[in-house]
């Protein structure tokens, strides 16, 4: 655990941050958010001492960082900064392995350690002999990540680690390292301004307000249904209402409808039969939805291209935001849902889910919260 008791940093009399309680718990990811220049930053360089509070203590699992050697404190904490920061006349992997090195391992096992990572993030072994500059920004973060892991170090502290790639690559990161995060449970502070990606990594988000002070810590989800004050609930975003249903499951009080499915090549009166409201699934000989076809378009069996593709389908362990997004993309207004190996499961019309989504709405604030 990271924890924050009373910490500020003043400079030139000016607060950068101000009186920050924070804990930041063993195994999970906390998310500092806020807009540009409220001292998001300045927090995560005074756990490492990059800058040194004002006043207040922070302490590693109960410890206070201000009795520990700078040195030891820092092999303690992986450290991930924007644009990764390599050293540009050391390969990858002599990259990833400085720090296993600084933790007083061998030249021989850092080298394997760093392969290791090398892989463990998603690189091929090719590129272990290449230099920074010799690769693209995205392969550059993830050499940053296993630097930062090579000494497995207990706590990481990553400041806008994914900023400096196109959205398609930073979502590709930051869904890898998720993944890893999940493999390795380190404790770790991330520093974003992107509000979208603090509610997807964070098991707890803490949002600051302009001056240092944290206006609020929750949950992603606690954090969209209950935001608490106004600052929080712009800075959290306009659609939140709908934005919180991607943080719950498809649970098992969604009760979904048996679906009959056709295969292509089932003829026009036999899929007709088959059909609900005009409308009929199609599915492939493992029973893997395909499309909808509406029965009345029919000239002659089923085939490909009678296929209506514009639903979406949710996965059984998918979120209720997939379900509503298949139940409003399908042309028949009923949202498919299948198993986790992609073979239907059911439907659930829209009318019946957006009851059932009313129900935990009324049922969430009778509890008051
Ligand atoms: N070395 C410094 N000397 C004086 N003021 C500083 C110094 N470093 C930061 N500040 C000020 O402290 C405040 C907080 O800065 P910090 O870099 O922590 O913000 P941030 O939330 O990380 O911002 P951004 O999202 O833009 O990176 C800002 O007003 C900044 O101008």
């Amino acid at each position: 655990m990271i924890a924050f008791e009373g910490v500020t940093k003043i400079y030139n009399g000016t607060p950068a941050v101000r009186d920050l309680d924070l804990v930041a718990p063993t195994g999970k990811l906390t998310v500092l958010v806020g807009p540009s220049g409220c001292g998001k930053t300045t927090s995560l360089r005074m756990v490492n001492r990059l800058i040194a509070p004002t006043s207040g203590t922070i302490t590693l699992d109960g410890e206070p960082t201000h009795g520990m050697k700078v040195a030891q404190l820092r092999r303690r904490i992986g450290y991930v900064i924007q644009h990764a920061g390599l050293f540009p006349h050391r390969t990858v992997a002599q990259n990833v392995a400085t720090t296993a090195r600084l933790a007083g391992i061998d030249r021989g096992r850092a080298r394997k350690i760093a392969l290791e990572l090398l892989e463990r993030v998603g690189l091929p072994s090719a590129l272990a002999d290449r230099y920074p500059w010799q690769l693209s920004g995205g392969q550059q973060q993830r050499v940053g990540v296993a630097r930062a892991l090579a000494s497995d170090p207990k706590f990481m502290l990553m400041d806008e680690p994914f900023s400096a790639v196109d959205p398609i690559v930073r979502a590709r990161l930051q869904d890898e390292f998720l993944r890893l995060q999940r493999e390795i449970g380190k404790t770790i502070i991330m520093v974003t301004h992107d509000i979208d990606e603090a509610l997807k990594l964070g098991d707890q988000v803490a949002v600051m307000r302009t001056g240092g002070k944290l206006a609020q810590v929750a949950s992603p989800q606690a954090l969209l249904t209950r935001p608490a004050d106004s600052f929080v609930a712009d800075f959290v975003g306009r659609d939140r209402g709908y934005r919180h249903l991607g943080f719950a499951g498809i649970d098992d009080d969604i009760v979904l409808s048996k679906e009959p499915a056709v295969l292509l090549g089932t003829p026009a009166e036999a899929a007709a039969r088959s059909a609900i409201d005009g409308w009929v699934l199609v599915a492939d000989e493992a029973g893997r939805p395909l499309g909808w076809v509406r029965v009345a378009e029919l000239s002659g069996p089923v085939r490909e291209s009678d296929l209506n593709l514009s639903s979406t389908f949710a996965s059984r362990g998918g979120t209720m935001r997939e379900l509503l997004d298949a139940a409003l993309s399908s042309p028949s207004g009923r949202g498919v849902v299948t198993e986790d190996d992609g073979v239907l499961r059911g439907t659930i019309g829209l009318a019946d889910l957006v009851r059932t989504l009313d129900e935990r709405r009324t049922s969430a604030s009778g509890r008051g919260s």
